[in-house]
């Protein structure tokens, strides 16, 4: 269950009510006070704001606890997810301060006109005299947004916003959120290409498949800056990276293990692709028709191709069957679609990833008791298997050697680097991906793919560091 952090502004008639009536009422209904501010204070009447800790479906049941006491006027309840998305969450700002005229006629007409010469001159300045170098573009059509599914452009901005903080945050990259208002492959690969000049890679996020699998074929032959579908490849590395570990900790080997996965859309797809790179030999795809199977015959070409692979299982199934006897349950689909008793029915020592957002395919409830490791994409859980651990870094290396692609070599090196953060001391069931948080993570993704892209090739540049 996840919790949320609202915020109740009330005012209390103290002929009526106490604070303890309050704390009492919040408490009983499932509410856990973290911190009160007094807003006014007052000999009959005072207004205080209190920070209530609740799981989610509590919520209104706290709400209500107060609304219906004599004596408490409930003012306003704010919920501080909402309170830090007002009027968003990112900014531009100029590296230099404008003072007086002779800076404008340097950084603005005349001054920039030379500049621009020099740019149509050598569009390779492009990189030195603009933001390109620094700056990539975070771009959806809403179509498949986390697990929500088809939201459109607008609902879609705050999650492009948020990937934006994690790029600067975490990486230093400039990302710009930008939302599309068409769903028309060709129209977005146009729109793309079009804007591209002003950026150094661009990030595709919560496209829908299979439109996105033909999007991102196309930009990357089309454009000369790297194209990375962040739900299909950053999802991949990091399922390798916590797969590579939790193998480890349940002392089996890659080519022994039967893998499901669970929703092959953009994730699933380039999960199934770097599982059979990286040594799977027994895989069972799963859509909401059951199980693809070796053999049969799709319409989806990503299918067809999964079909046409000799590792794939030739018996089909429902999720419920196929999943009996699995070592390893990666679900990117959407949530609550197992529960305990399928989790039990899995090989020694299961293996889970439930990784479908916001709500995982099986619930920690349901799963711990019987899972020997157990995963998330959420960040209120432990072992939190997100691409936030992969697209920053692999951003920062890819701009720094100013790569033309990002290829299957370098984003294998990014999830060996990923896994790698994690010590052989600190691993255990509880830890088997580093935190977002952990600084190590940025550097030493960064490293394996400037690395990998050199020996690749595909380095148009060698950092000061790899000299
Ligand atoms: N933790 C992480 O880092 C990431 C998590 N995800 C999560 O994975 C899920 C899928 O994301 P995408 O691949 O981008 O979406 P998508 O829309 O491309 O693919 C979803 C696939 O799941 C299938 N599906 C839906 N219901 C199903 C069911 N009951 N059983 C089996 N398959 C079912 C759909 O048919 C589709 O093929 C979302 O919940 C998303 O939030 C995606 C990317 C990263
Ligand atoms: C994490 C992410 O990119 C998603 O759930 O779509
Ligand atoms: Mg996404």
């Amino acid at each position: 269950m996840a919790n949320t952090s609202i915020i109740l502004r009330v005012e209390l008639d103290h002929a009526k009510v106490t604070f303890g009536d309050v704390a009492a009422a919040i408490s009983k209904s499932g509410g856990d006070i973290t911190s009160i501010d007094v807003i006014r204070p007052g000999k009959d009447s005072s207004v205080r704001d209190i920070t209530v800790e609740v799981v989610d479906t509590e919520e209104d049941n706290v709400v209500e606890s107060l609304r219906k006491q004599d004596g408490i006027n409930l003012i306003n309840v704010s919920d501080r997810t909402f309170l830090v998305h007002l009027g968003g969450k990112i900014k531009i700002q100029p590296t230099l301060p404008i003072k007086n005229r002779d800076d404008l006629s340097r950084v603005y007409t005349p001054g920039v006109a030379k500049v621009c010469t020099a740019i149509h001159e050598n569009p390779e300045k492009a990189y030195s005299l603009t933001i390109k170098r620094n700056t990539v573009a975070v771009v959806s059509d809403g179509t498949a947004v986390l697990g929500l599914g088809d939201v459109g452009p607008y609902a879609a901005a705050p999650v492009m916003e948020g990937k934006a903080m994690l790029f600067k945050q975490l990486a230093g990259v400039d990302a710009f959120p930008i939302c599309l208002d068409t769903r028309d492959t060709e129209e977005i690969i146009r729109t793309i290409k079009a804007m591209s000049p002003i950026f150094g890679g661009i990030n595709l996020e919560d496209i829908s498949s299979p439109r996105c699998f033909e999007i991102e074929r196309r930009l990357s032959e089309e454009l000369e800056i790297p194209v990375f579908h962040d739900d299909q490849h950053g999802t991949a590395v990091v399922v390798i990276a916590g797969l590579l570990n939790a193998l480890k900790v349940v002392n089996k080997r890659i080519e022994n293990i039967r893998v499901v996965v669970n929703g092959i859309g953009a994730a699933g797809v380039s999960i199934c692709k770097m599982l059979l790179s990286a040594g799977v030999t027994k895989l069972v795809p799963v859509d909401r028709e059951g199980a693809i199977v070796r053999g049969g015959t799709y319409e989806h070409e990503m299918w067809q191709w999964l079909a046409d692979q000799p590792q794939v299982e030739a018996t089909g199934g429902t999720l419920k069957e196929v999943i009996k006897g699995a070592d390893v349950f990666i679900g990117v689909s959407r949530g609550n679609l197992l529960n305990g008793e399928d989790i039990r029915g899995m090989g020694p020592d299961p293996i889970v990833f439930a990784m479908a957002n916001p709500v995982p395919e099986v619930s920690p409830e349901e799963a711990l008791p019987h899972a020997r490791v157990y995963a998330t994409g959420r960040s209120d859980f432990p072992n939190q298997i997100n691409n936030v651990l992969v697209f920053p870094g692999l951003f920062r290396g890819a701009l720094d050697c100013r790569a033309r692609c990002i290829n299957e070599p370098m984003k294998l090196a990014a999830a060996r680097a990923i896994a790698s953060v994690v010590t052989g001391g600190e691993l255990n069931e509880l830890y088997i991906i580093p935190s977002i948080f952990n600084d190590q993570v940025v550097i030493e993704v960064r490293k394996a793919v400037v690395q990998t892209a050199i020996l690749t090739g595909v380095a148009r540049r060698i950092p000061k560091d790899f000299r």
